[in-house]
């Protein structure tokens, strides 16, 4: 089967983009990890697919994937990424799109400065919704990892994250530690790891080790909850610039209850054909 897909990045996170809608599209985990890789595919940290709506208030419905093949609920440089390309592909003119996803209704809003602004909808902080946290809800939880004690931010955007705060990301344990939550016991679902150095109270740092795939240069859901995170431990304001590796996000959430929203770029960067 030959595939038409489009490469596209959210600040380095990259996908390949496949529009479900005028192609019949069957993926399967081993397909998906073919598509992902380096070598053998086109490589990309996820892979989207554009499908119609179930909902009908809904313009369309995505599903991602990990490179390691799993289904996820949410992916926020992927959603910037599905506005520009529905627009590319001609599949919309709209400049205001909602989105049904698995972690629910997104909303997206392309901006004239090529910039995509995505309402993200509020954070999970319910104990009930994050197996972490099992019977009380705080701002954070104490984790053993074999037997130095960390202390995580547990926020879920459809998605779990666990927040560690450090005071330098350069010099972060991103790649010794981050695999150990990632699969900790204490996640059944796994997570991903944000490694976060506050600047100021508009300013921080983030590095994320993503589930399931590893290290990326950007994580939009990890921004949104290192946002959540820092701002329950009343340590920056209603806006902050995350810098990720990549670039920088702008993510605004003024408390529990309302929706995060994160502005951020989203860039094509080749069109192309696979054989399935
Ligand atoms: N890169 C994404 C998040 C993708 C899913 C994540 N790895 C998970 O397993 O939940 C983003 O920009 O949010």
């Amino acid at each position: 089967m030959r595939v038409k897909f489009s490469k596209m990045h959210g600040l380095g996170n990259d996908f390949v983009m496949l529009d479900g809608i005028t192609q019949r599209i069957k993926l399967s985990p081993e397909k998906i990890r073919r598509l992902a890789d380096r070598h053998l595919g086109v490589g990309c940290d996820q892979v989207l697919l554009v499908e119609s709506p179930r909902n009908p208030d809904a313009d369309f419905r995505y599903r991602i994937f990990n490179a390691d093949g799993g289904e996820v609920e949410n992916c926020g440089n992927g959603a910037r990424c599905f506005a520009r390309f529905v627009r590319e592909r001609r599949l919309t003119g709209k400049k205001q799109l909602l989105v049904e996803t698995a972690a629910g209704m997104l909303e997206l809003n392309m901006l004239d400065n090529d910039q995509v602004s995505v309402d993200m909808g509020a954070p999970i902080l319910e104990p009930e919704q994050i197996p972490f946290a099992a019977d009380r809800r705080a701002e954070t939880y104490p984790l053993d990892v074999d037997g130095e004690v960390f202390t995580i931010g547990a926020v879920s955007m459809g998605n779990p994250h666990a927040v560690l705060l450090v005071d330098d990301v350069d010099s972060a344990p991103v790649h010794t530690i981050g695999p150990k939550i990632e699969s900790h016991e204490r996640f059944p679902q796994r997570v991903n790891v944000g490694f976060l150095q506050i600047e100021s109270r508009d300013r921080a740092r983030l590095r994320v080790f993503e589930r399931g795939v590893g290290e990326t240069r950007a994580c939009g859901t990890g921004a949104c909850a290192a946002m959540v995170s820092a701002r329950l431990r009343d340590l920056v304001d209603d806006s902050v610039e995350i810098e990720l590796p990549g670039g920088t996000l702008t993510i605004h959430w003024s408390g529990p209850g309302q929706p995060v929203t994160m502005t951020g770029p989203a860039t094509t960067v080749y069109h192309g054909q696979i054989i399935l």
